[in-house]
Order: structure tokens, then sequence, then C-alpha cells
């Protein structure tokens, strides 16, 4: 079993008759840094979704962190996972200050109540805040961060209980050029730390793949289109298939870039 962190097979989510993933087998060895791609509505968060234990498959196994969904307690579970999304942060508490956000992670919680922190927990927090280049703003509300600031604050809260799996849904989605090319640059950094946990990133833009991705996995209509290394995975017709047009994409200094064929 040599350090499966994600062992899908088979598997199929049905909701109100529509299959909005089928047959999906997907494996994640310990240390790889995938993204899933793909256009809207291909299925992606859903797959994030189940591959951070909220949600469970109509059809097929599912193995996280060698537990098996089913048979296991998710709650117990949960911690050992590390998700940043908008769905997640659209449920933080108003007034939720941004350190608390950080250091609930550490109960797998939204909200702080009177649950106790020591020093080396507010240390940790405060230290992943600054790591992702945003410890001056600890002491601020989450409601009343920028986009940016939000996505930044959202990977330190992943990464507080030291997850063995870090899942980030879109994390770039809505932040400007400079704020895109920021996280970039610092998902890149995390991606080549030996240290961090085994990472799975979903983005509809090859542009926001950061260097050191190691596999990608392309989705459409629920379905896999390709799977595997980034290298071999990024071609004009794997992305023409997964997009349904035309597509060319090229690499340039470690980062990719598509465009439509004119
Ligand atoms: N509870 C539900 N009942 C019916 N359809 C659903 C349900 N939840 C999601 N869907 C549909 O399943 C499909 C896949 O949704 P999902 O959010 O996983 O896609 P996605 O690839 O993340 O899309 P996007 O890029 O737009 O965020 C979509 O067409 C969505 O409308």
């Amino acid at each position: 079993m040599a350090g499966e962190v994600l062992q899908l097979r088979g598997v199929g989510v049905r909701r109100g008759g529509s299959a909005l993933l089928r047959d999906v087998t997907w494996t994640v060895n310990e240390g790889e840094r995938w993204v899933v791609v793909g256009p809207n509505g291909a299925g992606k968060t859903t797959l994030l979704q189940i591959a951070a234990a909220m949600m469970h498959p109509t059809e097929g196994s599912v193995e996280i962190l060698e537990e098996e969904l089913g048979r296991t307690d998710v709650f117990e579970l949960r911690p050992r996972i590390g998700l940043a999304s908008t769905a997640l942060a659209e449920k933080v508490p108003a007034g939720e200050r941004v350190i608390d956000l950080v250091l609930t992670a550490s109960y797998a919680i939204l909200g702080r109540w009177q649950e106790e922190y020591d020093s080396t927990d507010v240390s940790r927090a405060v230290a992943l805040l600054d790591a992702l280049g945003c410890a001056e703003l600890m002491s601020r509300t989450f409601t009343t961060l920028s986009e940016g600031e939000r996505k930044r604050v959202q990977i330190a809260r992943a990464l507080m209980p030291d997850p063995e799996l870090l899942l980030l849904d879109e994390p770039a989605a809505g932040l400007d050029l400079g704020g895109r090319e920021d996280l970039v640059a610092r998902l890149a950094t995390l991606a080549d730390d030996p240290t961090a946990p085994t990472m799975a990133m979903v983005t509809h833009h090859v542009e926001e793949v950061p260097d050191g991705f190691t596999h990608a996995l392309l989705l459409r209509k629920g379905e896999i289109v390709a799977q595997g290394k980034v290298d071999e995975v990024f071609t004009a017709e794997h992305l023409t298939a997964c997009f349904g047009l035309p597509l060319t994409i090229e690499r340039q200094g470690g980062r990719w870039y598509a465009r439509a064929v004119r």
C-alpha cells in the first residue's frame, strides 16, 4: 500500500437523476501535487468534496488516508485533511477574527467558542499567516477582508492542523492579476516543500497551476478525460477534449498557458 493517500475506484455520484461523477478511478500517492481541471459543471467540486470526506459517493469505493468512507468515523478523518473552499468561507460566522478562524481548524470547527489553545497553537497560526503574507490581518474580522486576503487566510487555516492531505478548491478564483500571481508563487513554494502535505487543487485555468505541481486530472461532464503526469496530460489534444473547443497549450518558465485555436 506504498503511500496511497487517496484511492477512488469506480466512483459515481448521482443527484436528482443526473450523474455528477461517473466511473471515476483515481489514485493520489503521498507527496504528489495534483491539479484537477475542467469546465464549469464538470464535477470538480464534487470530486474534491468526496476527497475531503464531506460527501459519500452513490457508487464505488473511496479510501482516504487508508480509511474507507462508509466504514470510518468522518469526524476523526476530517481533521487530517485541510480543505480551503469558497463554500467553507461562506459559512464563517460574522465577527470571526482571522486568528480565530485559523486556530479553530485544530478542532475542524468554524466559530471560536470556549476551546483552549496553548501558545504553541497560537505561534503556529501566526507563522502560517505570516508564510501566506497575511500576518498583519490577524486581528481583523474575516468578513471584512478582500477576496485575495480571504483566499490566503483560508489556506493558512487549511494548513493549521498539519494535514496529511491539502485540498484547494479554486484558490485563485476572483483574484486580480497581482493577487493571482502572488498566490501561485506561494503555492509553488509550498509544492516545492518536501514537508508539505500531499495536495490536490481544483482550477478552471491552466495558467493558475503553480510550478512544482506533478500530476493533473481532466474532467468533463463528470468523467475523466485524462490523468497522469502533468506534462503528459496537458496536451492540446486532451485540453481540446476536456473543454470542447480547439485549444493549444504551451509551457514557459514552469507555468502553462492555453488559448483557443483561431
Ligand atoms: N445537489 C445537486 N443536485 C443536482 N445537480 C447538482 C447538485 N450539486 C451539483 N449539481 C450539478 O453537478 C454538476 C457538477 O457540479 P460541480 O460543482 O461539482 O462542478 P464544478 O466542475 O466544480 O463546476 P464549477 O467549475 O462551475 O464550479 C453541475 O452541473 C451542478 O449543477
